[in-house]
């Protein structure tokens, strides 16, 4: 069924995205994170986040992890559900951006398509994919949380990497090795992206 079919309309409003934006004082856009478990993610999307926050930019960093505490705490981690986790985190995140602010999202998202879908939600000039680069073996000598440990002893199914995918990006716009670069270095590495590419300044 259709939005008209639905007797759905658009409503129109008085303040548009470019008018909030300039309340901010900045362009707002999506730093999207995807990488393994343990990978970084969340650590570097933290970092940065701080970093714009002390350079007085208005941000909303989601994090997979705590998303699935509230909006997303109905979904499981197959492959229907981890689909419906970044189309919410998308839209989400598109209305984030409509309000003028910056975004960074850490989840996983291994499937690729589900990823680019979220890149046809937004404008071309609005998602920044972020892949955090980082082997299997070394996030699971890391093990932050101890779920490979669990992975390994057969308490957890479907686990990224392991018994379920991730698929590798061929297009992101920015790559953060965190086995060779420390978290500042990478943090860094986005900031200047940023920069050099005029999202800010
Ligand atoms: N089966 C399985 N596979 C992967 N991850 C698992 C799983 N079960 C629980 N966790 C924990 O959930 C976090 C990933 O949530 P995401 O919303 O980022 O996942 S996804 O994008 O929907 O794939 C992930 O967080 P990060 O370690 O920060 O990536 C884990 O803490
Ligand atoms: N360069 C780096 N960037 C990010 N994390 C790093 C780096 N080097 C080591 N780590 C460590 O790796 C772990 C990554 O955990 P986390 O950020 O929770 O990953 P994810 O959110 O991808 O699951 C943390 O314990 C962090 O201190």
């Amino acid at each position: 069924m259709n939005q008209e079919e639905k007797n759905l309309t658009w409503q129109r409003v008085s303040v548009s995205k470019e008018m909030r934006e300039k309340l901010h004082g900045h362009k707002s856009f999506v730093l999207w994170f995807t990488g393994l478990s343990g990978s970084g993610k969340s650590t570097v999307a933290s970092e940065i986040e701080g970093m714009l926050y002390k350079r007085g930019f208005s941000t909303m960093l989601l994090d997979g992890d705590n998303v699935r505490h509230g909006l997303n705490h109905d979904l499981s981690f197959s492959e229907k559900d981890r689909r419906e986790n970044i189309r919410r985190l998308g839209e989400v995140s598109k209305l984030f951006v409509e309000s003028g602010i910056i975004v960074l999202v850490a989840a996983i998202s291994p499937i690729a398509a589900d990823r680019q879908a979220v890149r046809n939600m937004l404008g071309a000039d609005e998602f920044i994919e972020v892949y955090v680069d980082c082997s299997l073996s070394e996030c699971e000598k890391r093990d932050p949380k101890g779920l490979y440990k669990k992975v390994r002893k057969g308490l957890i199914a479907n686990f990224t990497g392991i018994s379920d995918p991730y698929e590798v990006p061929v297009n992101a716009e920015i790559v953060i090795p965190t086995e060779s670069m420390d978290i500042r270095e990478c943090a860094d590495r986005v900031i200047e992206y940023l920069i050099i590419n005029q999202f800010i300044s």
